[in-house]
């Protein structure tokens, strides 16, 4: 499959605190790609710098294989982008908005069926200075996907957003990306990216530290949990913890699946231990704790690097 966007060997710095280290990673055509990493792993810097807003040190930016600089960027009409907060007009409506920002008027089946996806059809024609965060939001999210891009760069959409509002964004981005749209999408809300994503990259102080896909690194971190409703929680916890099973932290009773036969001996531990299981699911993997332990297992890394460098 075909590379819409190729960063190699990217190199930022801002004065001499040097903040992007050799990033390279290529996005494929359609695909929904999560950019995760702590606060201050360099997530806005990266996507700011591949929309040509900061000149660069080293190393190339190429979407469609034309390169991207803040002085070359041709190739960034086929790209749409939230970054931070909307850029919005308090005195224009948002229907405004979308007009001024949309490439010819064919656009408004387009505009029209964005609106609907959105629900964004009762406030549309007000003035958005009367607009809350997540409609603002939405907004900002419609501008990025009105002139039907190639590649869409999306830092932390789902802020302000009510589930309903973060439903109709999931629905809407999975829609588009069928059609062969590209999304880069950075998040702290991983529940949620790992719903929406495909490919994963996952940045830590300014480094790519693995670009995986969800299913990889899910398998790879084997946590597999399962999740019971029982007569009496108490009781399955003490059961459990004396059968040395692994489980996770109050409230819920889950625990950590080694392997297939964990469900069986689990069930057959707490029925023969006198406690009904009312309900059991097993849920595949946990971003949150997978990512954790990538950046656990490569800072561990970098420091025995460091360590044998001097
Ligand atoms: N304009 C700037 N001038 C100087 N340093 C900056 C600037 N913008 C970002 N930085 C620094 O670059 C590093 C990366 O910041 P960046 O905002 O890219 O991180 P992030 O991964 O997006 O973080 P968060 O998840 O908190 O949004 C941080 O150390 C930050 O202080």
């Amino acid at each position: 499959m075909s590379s819409i966007l190729s960063v190699q060997n990217l190199n930022k710095s801002f004065g001499n605190k040097h903040v992007l280290h050799d990033v390279s990673f290529d996005l494929k055509k359609g695909h929904i790609v999560g950019l995760i990493g702590p606060n201050g792993a360099g997530k806005s810097t990266l996507m700011k710098t591949m929309l040509g807003l900061f000149n660069y040190d080293s190393g190339s930016v190429k979407i469609a294989g034309e390169t991207v600089t803040p002085q070359k960027h041709e190739s960034l009409s086929k790209v749409g982008a939230l970054i931070e907060y909307p850029g919005i007009y308090p005195f224009l409506t948002g229907w405004d908005h979308l007009q001024l920002f949309a490439d010819g008027d064919h656009q408004l089946i387009h505009i029209q069926k964005i609106i609907s996806q959105l629900n964004m059809d009762s406030y549309i024609k007000r003035k958005a200075k009367g607009y809350s965060l997540g409609m603002k939001q939405k907004l900002g999210i419609a501008l990025a996907l009105v002139n039907f891009p190639d590649l869409v760069i999306l830092d932390e959409p789902m802020n302000g957003l009510d589930p309903q509002a973060t439903k109709d964004l999931r629905d809407l981005i999975i829609s588009e990306s069928q059609k062969g749209t590209t999304f880069l999408i950075s998040s702290h809300i991983l529940s949620e990216l790992q719903r929406l994503a495909q490919d994963l990259l996952i940045i830590d102080e300014g480094s790519i530290v693995q670009q995986t896909t969800m299913h990889e690194l899910l398998a790879s971190q084997g946590k597999q949990t399962i999740m019971l409703m029982t007569s009496d929680d108490k009781k399955a916890r003490e059961l459990l913890k004396k059968a040395k099973f692994q489980t996770t932290p109050d409230p819920r009773v889950e625990v950590v699946a080694k392997d297939d036969e964990t469900m069986p001996e689990v069930l057959r531990l707490l029925i023969e231990g006198g406690v009904d299981v009312l309900d059991v699911t097993r849920l595949e993997g946990n971003l949150e704790s997978s990512l954790l332990e990538v950046l656990k297992q490569s800072r561990i890394k970098k420091r025995l690097a460091e360590e044998q460098a001097e």
